[in-house]
């Protein structure tokens, strides 16, 4: 199986024809998560019902699905937060449900998470709460050390150096935004987590975000699973989507090959007219064939 090298990574939209793209019985070096048959149930309440993805290193993956399909329980799920009743999921080569304390500290040092409100403690300030995760894996660290490494992050998420001293609430919401994003990248994770990143920004500052995501993830070679009801961000810098419909990942594929399946939800959602608005906005932007 070949796999892409970062470098020569080409454009999002052609790697739906790269024939050296893994395919679905990509091998584990190629495959950062794996999920098999997961059934998630709240009572009497069946949320996943076999989900099947795997998550290839170095791709930005949309998750995509109606309001309750079960996006986020499936992150969590993913994350080790809560058990699902039955499957199985690997991350990084770890079984993400032994329990094995040793195999829950790997996830945690190689993923980073930006919830959907951000999660920041209001009581630190935003360099503090991206030393949170440093003083938690990296206790031996000196204080001057790890001030700069929150710095060095701050300023990779795009905030000015003086964000570091201010407390959440006195931030924008786009502002907190990026303090979540550079707290995610604390510990320099391969695999970066996020739930609906624009949710609540206006365009202009949900395009920047996106852009931001997108060149992180070139730089520094991450791997990003993200949650979104946006468009616009799907069009803009997602490799694939996968769409969680009828308690199942009803397709994995690139947006263009999603947008022509004949599934219900998938045409209403892309074909809808905020479907069409982001198509030509993604046809209109530069590069665009
Ligand atoms: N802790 C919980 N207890 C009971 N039910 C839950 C719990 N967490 C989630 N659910 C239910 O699981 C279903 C899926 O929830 P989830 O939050 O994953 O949806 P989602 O696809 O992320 O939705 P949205 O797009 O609205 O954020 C919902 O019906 C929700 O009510």
């Amino acid at each position: 199986m070949v796999t892409v090298a970062r470098d020569a990574t080409p454009h999002p939209e052609d790697r739906a024809v790269d024939p050296t793209a893994p395919g679905p019985d990509a091998t584990h070096d190629d495959v950062a998560i794996r999920v098999r048959g997961l059934v998630t149930r709240f009572g009497e309440q069946t949320v996943h019902d076999g989900v099947d993805l795997d998550v290839r290193r170095g791709e930005i993956i949309g998750v995509v699905g109606g309001s309750g399909s079960g996006k986020s329980v499936l992150m969590r799920a993913i994350l080790g937060l809560r058990a699902p009743q039955g499957g199985s999921i690997d991350v990084l080569g770890v079984d993400a449900l032994s329990g094995d304390p040793e195999d829950r500290r790997h996830i945690e040092r190689n993923t980073g998470v930006l919830f959907q409100d951000g999660a920041l403690f209001s009581s630190l300030t935003v360099g503090e709460n991206v030393e949170v995760p440093l003083k938690e894996h990296h206790p031996g660290l000196r204080d001057s050390l790890r001030y700069e490494l929150a710095l060095l992050k701050v300023k990779l998420a795009g905030l000015p150096a003086d964000a570091l001293d201010k407390l959440p609430s006195q931030l924008s919401g786009g502002m907190r935004k990026r303090a979540g994003l550079a707290r995610a990248l604390a510990l320099d994770p391969p695999l970066l987590f996020l739930d609906e990143p624009t949710a609540g920004l206006d365009p202009i500052g949900a395009a920047a975000f996106d852009r931001l995501i997108r060149t992180l993830q070139e730089a520094l070679g991450l791997t990003v699973f993200l949650i979104t009801h946006d468009l616009d961000t799907l069009y803009a810098i997602c490799d694939r989507i996968a769409v969680l419909a009828d308690k199942k990942l009803v397709a994995v594929a690139p947006v263009a090959e999603i947008e022509r399946i004949d599934h219900p939800w998938i045409q209403d959602y892309f074909h809808g007219p905020r479907g069409r608005a982001a198509r030509d906005a993604k046809a209109d932007a530069p590069g665009a064939d």
